[in-house]
C-alpha cells in the first residue's frame, strides 16, 4: 500500500533480503546513540519550543490538538528527512502551505480506498493509476474507492518535489545533502547501491508518511487520556517527578535521562499499549515451511498478530481496558525489567526484522514534549465524555469504552502553571 511513485521500498519490499539490505542503508541513523549524539536531538527540541509558542500564540486553534500535533510530527519528521532547506515543514510556525498538507488525511472515503488496497490490489492498482481519457472514464462510472486526491497524494508531491530540489543542488554542486537528513545518506551511497532516483524518492517519502499520523495519534491519546478527570492523579504523578528532575541552564530534561524516569516511561507505554495507532493484524509470510511452538506453517501462508490483541491479553495486563501506568512499574517504583512478560508482550512498534525503524525518533519526540508541556501546563479535556477517532488502515480506532466519538477532533484545555 505504501509503494511511492510506482516504486517499492524498505516497508514494501516482499523479498527479505531486499528490504535487509534496504534497511542497512539508514538504519543507523535512527539508532538511539546516533539520534542522542547528533543534531537530531536539538532538531526536536527547536519543535517542543515551536510547539509551545504556538500554544501561546493561537491559544484558541492549538487546544485542537489532533490538528496541531500532526503540525509537530510533520515538522520533525520533514527535517529529519529532508532537512532545513528542501522539504523541511514549518506547519508549527504558521506556514499556511505546509499546514494545508495535512487535510490530506482526513478524508473518511480514506478508509474505503484502504479497504480496496488490501482485498483487491491489482484492481485498485490499475483503477488509481489511470490517467487522461481512460482516467476520466473510471472516474465518471464510479470506479474509484475514493475521490481525487487520493490520501496522502499532496505529501508525496511535496516529497517528490523535495528530492528534485534536492537533485538538482547537489548536480549543481551544492553541498544540501548532508549525511543527517535521511535524502543525504541515500545520495551519499546511491552509486555503491545503485539506487535510481525513484529508489531515493519511494525510500524518503516513506519515511516522512511512516513519520506523521503514527507519533500525532499516540501523542495525542496520551494527551488526552491524562486530561480525563478520573486520570488526574497520574497527571499531577508525572509533573511531580518532572518537576523533580534535573534539567541543564536553558531548562531542558537531559534527553538521556527521560527514558528512565518511570512516571513518564510508564504512561507512555500505557498509552501506547490502549491506544496504538497501528492496531491491526501486521501480515508476515515466510518463503518455506517453518515449524513454530509446534505447529507447522506452510510456505507463504499469512499469518500475523495484532498490536490490539496482543495488549489486552488478560493474563499479561489484568483489567486490560483501564488505564493503569502502574502496571509497567515495579513494587519500589522503578521501571519493570526489559525481561518482563509485559514487555515482552508490547507490540506498539512490532518486533522482528519489521520492526519499526522509526522507534527511537518516535520516543525522542514523545518524550521531550511532554516533558517539557508537563512542567509547563496542566491540561483537562474539554469533552470528558467523548473519545477522539483515528484512521488505522479501514477501521475507526478510538477509545470503545467511551459513547461519544469524534474523528479527527481532540478539544484539551492548556492551563499555564504559575512561577
Ligand atoms: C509512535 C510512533 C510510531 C509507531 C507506534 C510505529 C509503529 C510501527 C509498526 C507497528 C511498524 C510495523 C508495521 C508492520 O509490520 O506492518 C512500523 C514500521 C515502520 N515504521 Fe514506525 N511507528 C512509529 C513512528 C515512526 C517514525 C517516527 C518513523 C520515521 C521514519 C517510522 C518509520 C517506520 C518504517 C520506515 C517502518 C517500516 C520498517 C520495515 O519495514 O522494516 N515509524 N512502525
Amino acid at each position: 500500500m505504501f509503494d511511492a511513485y510506482g516504486t517499492p521500498n524498505m516497508f514494501t519490499f516482499a523479498s527479505g533480503v531486499e528490504h535487509r539490505n534496504r534497511k542497512k542503508l539508514v538504519s543507523h541513523m535512527y539508532s538511539n546513540q546516533t539520534l542522542m549524539e547528533r543534531q537530531s536531538v536539538e532538531m526536536v527540541k527547536r519543535k517542543v519550543q515551536a510547539f509551545l509558542t504556538m500554544l501561546k500564540a493561537e491559544s484558541d486553534s492549538a487546544s485542537e490538538i489532533f490538528t496541531t500535533l500532526h503540525y509537530f510530527s510533520f515538522d520533525a519528521i520533514s527535517e529529519f528527512v529532508f532537512g532545513t532547506k528542501y522539504g523541511g515543514t514549518n506547519a508549527l510556525s504558521g506556514n499556511t502551505a505546509d499546514r494545508r498538507l495535512i487535510n490530506d488525511i482526513l478524508d473518511p472515503a480514506r478508509r474505503r480506498l484502504a479497504w480496496f488496497g488490501i482485498h483487491f490490489p491489482a484492481y485498485t492498482k490499475w483503477v488509481t493509476t489511470r490517467t487522461g481519457l481512460v482516467g476520466k472514464m473510471v472516474d465518471g462510472l464510479g470506479l474509484l474507492p475514493m475521490n481525487k486526491p487520493f490520501t496522502y497524494s499532496g505529501i508525496r508531491r511535496h516529497a517528490l518535489q523535495a528530492f528534485y530540489q534536492h537533485k538538482n543542488a547537489i548536480e549543481g554542486g551544492e553541498k544540501v545533502a548532508e549525511d543527517t537528513t535521511v535524502i543525504g545518506r541515500l545520495f551519499q551511497v546511491r552509486e555503491k547501491h545503485r539506487l535510481s532516483d525513484m529508489d531515493i524518492a519511494s525510500e524518503c517519502a516513506d519515511h516522512l508518511l511512516a513519520g506523521i499520523d503514527t507519533t500525532a495519534d499516540s501523542l495525542m491519546f496520551l494527551i488526552w487520556a491524562l486530561s480525563l478527570p478520573q486520570h488526574e492523579r497520574y497527571q499531577n504523578q508525572l509533573r511531580k517527578e518532572l518537576l523533580n528532575s534535573q534539567v541543564d541552564e536553558a531548562g531542558w530534561l537531559y534527553p538521556r535521562h527521560l527514558s528512565q524516569l518511570p512516571w513518564l516511561t510508564a504512561i507512555l507505554r500505557e498509552s501506547l499499549r490502549l491506544y496504538t495507532p497501528l492496531p491491526a493484524f501486521e501480515e508476515r509470510s515466510a518463503p518455506v515451511d517453518t515449524v513454530i511452538d509446534g505447529f507447522t506453517i506452510p510456505a507463504d501462508t499469512v499469518v500475523g498478530m495484532s498490536p490490539y490483541c496482543m495488549h489486552r491479553e488478560e493474563s499479561v495486563f489484568p483489567e486490560p481496558r483501564v488505564f493503569k501506568p502502574e502496571r509497567w512499574l515495579a513494587d519500589d517504583g522503578t521501571l519493570l525489567p526489559e525481561s518482563a512478560p509485559q514487555n515482552k508482550w508490547f507490540w506498539a512498534f512490532s518486533n522482528g526484522a519489521r520492526m519499526c525503524i522509526g522507534m527511537y525518533l518516535a520516543n525522542a519526540e514523545m518524550l521531550m514534549l511532554l516533558a517539557a508541556l508537563y512542567r509547563q501546563y496542566t491540561t483537562v479535556a474539554r469533552y470528558p465524555d467523548t473519545t477522539p477517532g483515528i484512521t488505522s488502515r479501514y477501521e475507526i480506532f478510538c477509545d470503545e469504552s467511551m459513547s461519544k466519538m469524534t474523528e479527527h477532533e481532540c478539544w484539551i484545555d492548556f492551563q499555564r502553571l504559575s512561577g
